[in-house]
């Protein structure tokens, strides 16, 4: 245990899945272990088919898992039932979609409002207004997604997964669906959340100009973590490819 341990707001521990399908079975983690800390932001880069989403969805606690935990803000996803499980991920958890997830028939606003509990009532308004505020979107509140470019559609995306003040958001490819001009804005609006207001985030990408904002980049191979890459604060992706390719190629275990 680190000098970070307590506090951690996400840790993924011993964690292996196993797909069935009749009788063929994949691996698709088989003992991972990830730590993310406070105020940082890691990336998840492994080719297609290394298990990037699986782990993502392990940490949302949207799969069960075969073996292994991932404690979430403190708490063992597994020891939650599904009403609470819900309720503690929307309470705890931002989660960031390629394709924005936005529902196309209400405006931004609504959207950013969508799952804000009751009990939030009093002080939604003024979150929402902060919220559009910080992410440069007032102007566009009254608009729907149709009506705004992919960007800004992540934005608002962005918005929705923060309204609850999560300790933790996980963004799965959450440039993957944008020009790289809106796509490096999104990745300095993500080091922004953590380098101005602390927060952490996980982000899978298979870019080495996405995974250079990251503080950390977890290699996955297989389904295990290969290694380990840091960023030293470097935005130089040609360095970020160049480490990336060689632990592909080294299959050095971190
Ligand atoms: N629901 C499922 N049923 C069966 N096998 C699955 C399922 N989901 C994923 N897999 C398999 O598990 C492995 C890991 O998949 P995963 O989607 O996590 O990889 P990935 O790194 O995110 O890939 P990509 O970059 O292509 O999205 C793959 O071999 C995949 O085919």
């Amino acid at each position: 245990m680190n000098e970070h341990a307590i506090g951690d707001p996400l840790v993924v521990e011993h964690v292996s899945k196993v797909y069935r399908q009749g009788a063929a079975e994949v691996n698709a983690l088989d003992d991972v272990n990830l730590r993310v800390r406070p105020g940082e932001l890691v990336a998840i880069m492994g080719a297609s088919g290394s298990g990037k989403s699986t782990l993502l969805h392990a940490m949302a606690g949207l799969i069960e898992l075969d073996a292994g935990k991932v404690i979430l803000a403190g708490q063992n996803l597994a020891e939650l039932s599904d009403g609470p499980l819900t309720r503690f991920r929307r309470d705890n958890l931002g989660i960031v979609f390629q394709a924005y997830n936005l529902i196309p028939s209400l405006t931004a606003e609504a959207n950013i409002r969508l799952p804000a509990p009751k009990s939030m009532n009093e002080r939604l308004d003024a979150v929402v207004e902060k919220l559009l505020e910080q992410l440069g979107m007032t102007a566009r509140r009254h608009h729907k997604p149709g009506a705004l470019s992919g960007g800004e559609q992540q934005r608002i995306a962005i918005a929705r997964a923060l309204v609850c003040d999560p300790a933790i958001l996980l963004a799965d490819e959450p440039t993957g669906s944008l020009d790289s001009v809106s796509g490096t804005q999104i990745c300095e609006l993500l080091r922004s959340l953590v380098d101005d207001q602390g927060r952490s985030i996980v982000m899978v990408t298979h870019e080495a100009h996405v995974a250079m904002w990251a503080d950390r980049i977890c290699v996955l191979k297989d389904g295990t973590n290969l290694t380990e890459l840091t960023t030293d604060g470097r935005r130089d992706p040609q360095t970020v490819a160049r480490e990336y390719q060689e632990a592909l190629g080294a299959g050095v275990i971190g």
